[in-house]
């Protein structure tokens, strides 16, 4: 029989690792407990698809991921997988951000070897827990040939999903996961099937390298909504953000009272990104707004939390903005 493949867990925390008092709760417990080895000891089945072994990256809840972590888990990934006895990598992750830190892996990792990002809705102690499942598709997809090259993927509820695609659409339930341009394939028993690939540039493809980058500069959110004040886009200026994502509403539409802080932001060389608080669709250029006029981005089909990842690493290379917008479009 043939040596299996290595693939190494690099545990961060999240509901994957989380513990609740009771099995009854699914929704009331602790992220962040459990240590990697004792995940990876619970799932003897592993051993089936993979050599498999676990290292403690981090310990937190992902809705606590800084800039910091993301660049510690980036050089990490990046360093195993240049290693010729790793074949594939996962990270167990929250689900509050795992989309943000697939996408950063996605675009700054150079590698063909399969990414997997993983989490889980319910605590390893609920009933009906989805994280074991969850682990061990995130393994069989890592250990998988067929997986190299499809960028950084994510493996929940039975599916596996780009990285760059999906986000997190509902809170409690398991099938949490998704993407409106749909999956890339299924993993089942231990087995993938795939039927689409992402198209987009990413990983071996992709000009932006972790290994180059030492730090991310500051990138921020600022919602559209009725009633729309200008306070947090000022304040956000002072602070001295170097691009702002707009979460516009419908289109990426912004507010007409908001349209003159925003330029003058950019007068005052602060990159804008229109964005959209919608969950599906994409951002036309010079629609609702004139974005060639004001010299401002559109965040194509990215919704804001990925739109500031694109837009920290993007920066790292060009503040041009002809430049940010061609990233936009290809990445
Ligand atoms: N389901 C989860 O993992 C949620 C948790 N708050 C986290 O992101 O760490």
């Amino acid at each position: 029989q043939a040596a299996k493949p290595n693939v190494v867990v690099l545990a961060t925390g999240g509901t994957i690792a989380g513990a609740g008092a009771s099995a009854a709760n699914s929704a009331t417990y602790a992220a962040a407990k459990v240590p990697v080895d004792k995940l990876l000891a619970g799932l003897p089945e592993l051993a089936n698809v993979a050599k498999v072994s676990g290292e403690q990256v981090f310990q937190i809840a992902s809705e606590s991921f800084t800039n910091e972590h993301l660049l510690r888990l980036g050089q990490r990934v990046s360093a195993l997988a240049k290693q010729a006895d790793v074949d594939g990598i996962v990270i167990t992750h929250g689900t509050d951000t795992l989309e943000e830190t697939a996408y950063f892996l996605n675009l700054t990792v150079r590698t063909n070897k399969p990414i997997v990002v993983v989490g889980s809705m319910r605590p390893g102690t609920a009933l009906s827990a989805d994280g074991a499942l969850n682990l061990y598709d995130a393994v069989t997809v890592a250990a998988s040939k067929d997986a190299a090259g499809k960028g950084v993927l994510v493996t929940m509820n039975d599916e596996i999903q780009s990285g760059r695609d999906v986000s997190k659409t509902i809170n409690i339930k398991t099938e949490a996961f998704k993407s409106q341009w749909g999956p890339l394939g299924m993993v089942v028993e231990g087995k993938n099937y795939w039927f689409r690939a992402p198209v987009k540039r990413h990983t071996t493809n992709s000009e932006f390298n972790i290994d180059d980058i030492k730090a991310l500069p500051a990138v921020d959110i600022v919602y559209g909504y009725g009633n729309m004040n200008t306070t947090g886009i000022d304040a956000y200026g002072k602070a001295g953000v170097k691009a702002l994502i707009h979460a516009g509403t419908g289109n990426g539409s912004v507010a007409a009272q908001a349209v003159d802080s925003l330029k003058a932001l950019r007068a005052s060389g602060v990159q804008i990104i229109r964005s959209a608080r919608v969950p599906d669709g994409f951002v036309l250029r010079n629609a609702e707004q004139p974005d060639d006029k004001y010299d401002w981005v559109v965040a194509h089909d990215l919704r804001p939390q990925k739109a500031r990842i694109l837009a920290m690493v993007a920066l790292t290379k060009t503040n041009d903005s002809k430049e940010l917008q061609r990233i936009f479009w290809e990445y």
